[in-house]
C-alpha cells in the first residue's frame, strides 16, 4: 500500500481525496493544513498530493525535495514564478502539476488541441468556466489548461494571444486571440466550455463536473503513478495514457 500525504486535507478537495485514497485501497499517511509541517508529512509519505494554496507551494516543493518524494500539485491560481519553482524541484524529484486531474477534462483538452489545429483563425476561440461561489482564482486552472491546448493546436504562445477581461469600450475582437470568461455562484463543481465561433456556425466542446470525486480519483491515480518515477515534470495525459 502506498502512503499518501495530503496538503490541504481539511479543504473541499482534501475531504474528497481522503475518500478516494480509501476507495483505492491506499494508506493515508496524514494530512496538513495552514500552519502544518510539510517536511514531517513528506518524511512519512511515499508521495504528496497538494491541493492547498499558491502561497504554500514553495514550502511544499522544498519539503518534497528534502524528503525525496514525488509530488502532485493540483493547486490552481499559479503564476509564472510558481511554474519556475516546479521546474526547479523537477530537477530532483518527480513533479506533476495540473489544473485538472479528471480523465474527462484531459480528454477534452485533446479534442480542443485537435480542433484548434484544424480550424483556422476564422474560428474565434472563447473559453467559459463556471465554479462555486467559494472559488478564489480566475480564470480557473482548467480554463488555462484548455487555453494552452488550443494555443498548442494553433502553434502560438497563449501568453501572447490571451484576452482575460473585457469591460467598457473594448473595440472589436482581436483576430487570433483566445478569450476567457469566468462565472461564480452556487455549488458548481466545475463546468468548462470551449467555443469555436465562425461566421454562421459554432462548435461548443464542454465538460461538466458533477462532483469532486472525479478530481480526487484522478489525483490518486496520478499519485500512484508518480511513486518510483525519476526526476522530471510530468503531465496528466502520461498518467491516463491519452
Ligand atoms: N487540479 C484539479 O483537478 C483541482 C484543483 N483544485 C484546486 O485545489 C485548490 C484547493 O481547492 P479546495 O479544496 O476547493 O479549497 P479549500 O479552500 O476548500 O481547501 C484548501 C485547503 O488548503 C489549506 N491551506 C491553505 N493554505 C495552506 C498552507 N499554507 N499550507 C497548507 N495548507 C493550506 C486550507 O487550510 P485552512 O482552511 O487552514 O486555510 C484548506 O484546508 C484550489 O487551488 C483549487 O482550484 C480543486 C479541484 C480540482
Ligand atoms: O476550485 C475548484 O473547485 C476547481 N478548481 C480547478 C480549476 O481551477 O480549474 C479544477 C476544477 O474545475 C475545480
Amino acid at each position: 500500500m502506498a502512503r499518501i500525504g495530503i496538503i490541504g486535507s481539511a479543504g473541499r478537495m482534501g475531504k474528497a481525496l481522503i475518500e478516494a485514497i480509501a476507495a483505492a485501497g491506499e494508506d493515508l499517511a496524514g494530512g496538513i493544513d495552514k500552519g502544518g509541517d510539510p517536511l514531517a508529512l513528506a518524511r512519512s509519505s511515499d508521495v504528496l498530493i497538494d491541493f492547498s494554496s499558491p502561497h504554500a507551494l514553495e514550502a511544499n516543493l522544498d519539503a518534497a525535495v528534502a524528503a525525496g518524494v514525488p509530488i502532485l500539485v493540483g493547486t490552481t491560481g499559479l503564476e509564472e514564478r510558481h511554474h519556475f519553482l516546479c521546474d526547479d524541484a523537477a530537477e530532483r524529484i518527480a513533479v506533476l502539476q495540473t489544473g485538472n486531474t479528471s480523465l474527462g477534462v484531459n480528454m477534452l483538452a485533446h479534442l480542443v488541441r485537435e480542433a484548434a489545429s484544424r480550424l483556422g483563425e476564422d474560428w474565434d476561440i472563447e473559453i467559459v468556466e463556471t465554479h462555486h461561489r467559494m472559488k478564489v482564482d480566475a480564470p480557473s486552472g482548467t480554463a488555462l489548461l484548455l487555453g494552452e491546448a488550443a494555443a498548442e493546436g494553433r502553434m502560438i504562445a497563449l501568453a501572447d494571444h490571451s484576452e482575460r477581461g473585457r469591460d467598457g469600450i473594448t473595440g472589436a475582437r482581436e483576430r487570433g486571440t483566445i478569450g476567457f470568461a469566468s462565472l461564480r455562484g452556487g455549488s458548481v463543481a466545475g463546468d468548462h466550455t470551449v467555443h469555436f465561433l465562425a461566421d454562421n456556425e459554432r462548435i461548443a466542446l464542454s465538460h461538466l463536473a458533477e462532483n469532486r470525486a472525479i478530481f480526487a480519483r484522478g489525483a490518486v491515480r496520478a499519485a500512484q503513478w508518480l511513486i518510483g518515477r525519476g526526476a522530471g515534470r510530468y503531465r496528466m495525459p502520461e498518467v491516463l495514457g491519452l
